[in-house]
């Protein structure tokens, strides 16, 4: 079988690679020359666990290009952007990934869209522009299967996750199927292609509506003078509840855009829009409590831990970080970035003495493991405040080192300062709320008891 993947990122790379290193020869294209000419030489664009064995296993089946072949399937990864201003996706690269395939498309070929789109894309704009070659859906081949794997884990659940196969008809569903078989451990179900596009939408926007209220739970614990750390983990212990992380805001190329899909075209759906402002208004929220704490400092510098979207990880797109970032800049501060993971953002990124050398707070916002072993004794700070917000620091490592530490979401009550009279707010209360000083984490105010009966914290 020969196939012709369009789009050699973080998706459409690690797909073709898996289809190589399973016995099909794969031509991956690519509109970046450099991306082609860096893969030919055997330069990965990015990491992923397991992805440079894989290109090994895959390389003697795998060539990259920077235009299609003639190929029996050809599958499209290619981006699908919001745009900002409109909150509409963004199909151009889609459709221009159509175009370059029609030329080439012949009868008995199988189109496959594996790129997140709003339901309808496939019939309204793919197979239109796919049909332009003078082949007619039903002698070509179509399914929609909707990629679902989570990077940082993106070649395991690549093999093991459940597939959704929407076809355009049962035949192309089944040829689908059988391809993906090659390299696929779990389970294919197949559909019709909006449904597997609706699918996919809902899967994110559930996603990322119960961040959203993961979000609002720090803020009411916040005001109800919780942790919602302790108060989370002890609610989900009922065996019907399942609630997610708090955090500094929602990134990746997929949760804070896919919702908007799904409600483009929609005058009456309120909640999936609701999510989505509290998941973007985190950064705000944030930078309150960095501005509550630095609010006697002079000339204050900040220092970003983490501007990747989320953990371990270095992809940076609609990272909360970026937001953070220009706001605390309209706001006067100097801005320091500390990332290991990401290798190109737009502001410089130092290593983790630099970024902190002089600075008044640190802020943690991607939750990457390395975090958790910084010594604090080795940071050369002018003010010791921390905010963490993924709750992911050592905070009593920290505050023996003399550090205040804020968490997102911990309004616990709080003790007065002793000596140097520094009385920033608890929790990440937004500025004008005023609360008690606060010396370290208090012990939770909940009283829990282990199966044999001895009393304990969760
Ligand atoms: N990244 C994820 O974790 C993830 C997971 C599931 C689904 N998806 C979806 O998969 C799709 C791809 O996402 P991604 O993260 O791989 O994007 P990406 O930006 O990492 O990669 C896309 C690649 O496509 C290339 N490209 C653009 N137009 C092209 C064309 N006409 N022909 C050939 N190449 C072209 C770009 O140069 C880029 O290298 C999106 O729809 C996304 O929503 C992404
Ligand atoms: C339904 C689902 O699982 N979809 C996954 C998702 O992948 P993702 O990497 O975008 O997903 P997350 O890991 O959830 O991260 C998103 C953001 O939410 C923050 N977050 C997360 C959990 C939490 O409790 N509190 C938080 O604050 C986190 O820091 C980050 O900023 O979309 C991919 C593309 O469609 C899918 O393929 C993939 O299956």
């Amino acid at each position: 079988m020969r196939i012709c993947i369009l789009g050699l990122g973080y998706i459409g790379l690690p797909t073709a690679l898996l289809f190589a290193a399973h016995g099909a020869d794969v031509v991956g294209v690519d509109v970046k020359q450099n991306l082609v000419d860096c893969l030919n030489q055997g330069t990965l664009p990015f990491s992923e666990p397991g992805i440079e064995d894989l290109y090994r296993d895959a390389r003697e089946r795998f060539v990259a290009k920077t235009e299609p072949e003639a190929a029996d399937v050809f599958l499209i990864a290619v981006p699908t952007p919001l745009d900002a201003a409109t909150k509409v996706s963004n199909l151009s690269y889609v459709k221009n990934a159509a175009d370059m395939i029609a030329p080439r498309l012949a009868g008995g070929n199988l189109v496959i869209l594996e790129s997140t789109v709003p339901p309808g894309t496939s019939e309204r704009v793919v197979i239109p522009r796919l049909e332009k070659s003078g082949v007619v859906v039903g002698d070509f081949q179509y399914a929609h299967c909707p990629e679902r794997a989570i990077p940082g884990r993106t070649l395991q659940e690549m093999t093991t996750n459940t597939r959704i196969i929407g076809g355009y008809d049962r035949d192309s569903a089944e040829r689908a199927a059988s391809i993906y078989r090659t390299f696929v451990t779990g389970q294919i179900y197949r559909t019709d292609t909006r449904t597997a596009e609706f699918v996919k939408l809902m899967e994110n926007t559930s996603r990322d509506v119960s961040i959203a209220l993961a979000n609002e739970f720090a803020q009411l614990a916040e005001e109800c003078g919780i942790n919602v750390w302790k108060a989370i983990t002890l609610a989900n212990k009922h065996p019907r509840v399942s609630i997610l992380n708090p955090g500094p805001g929602v990134g990746g190329h997929c949760i804070a855009i896919d919702p908007w899909f799904l409600t483009e075209n929609s005058t009456r759906c309120k909640m999936v829009s609701t999510a989505r402002e509290i998941n973007d208004s985190m950064p705000n929220y944030v930078l309150h409590a960095v501005r509550s704490l630095l609010a006697g400092v002079r000339n204050p510098t900040i220092s970003i831990f983490g501007v990747a979207y989320k953990g371990n990880i270095g992809d940076t797109r609609e990272s909360p970080a970026l937001k953070l970032i220009q706001l605390a800049e309209n706001e006067g501060y100097a801005v320091r970035c500390h990332d290991p993971h990401v290798g190109e953002f737009p502001y410089p990124l130092m290593n983790a003495k630099d970024a902190t050398v002089g600075s008044d707070c640190l802020v943690v916002l991607a939750d990457h493991n390395c975090f958790c072993t910084v010594e604090p004794a080795d940071l050369q700070m002018r003010t010791k405040f921390v905010v963490d917000t993924r709750n992911i620091l050592d905070h009593e490592k920290w505050t023996k080192q003399g550090f205040i530490v804020r968490v997102l979401g911990d309004g616990s009550p709080v003790q007065p300062v002793p000596s140097d009279g520094i009385a920033p707010p608890a929790g990440l209360y937004p500025a004008g709320v005023v609360q008690q000083p606060i010396v370290s984490p208090s012990p939770p105010s909940i009283t829990v008891f282990s199966p044999d009966g001895r009393e304990g914290y969760p």
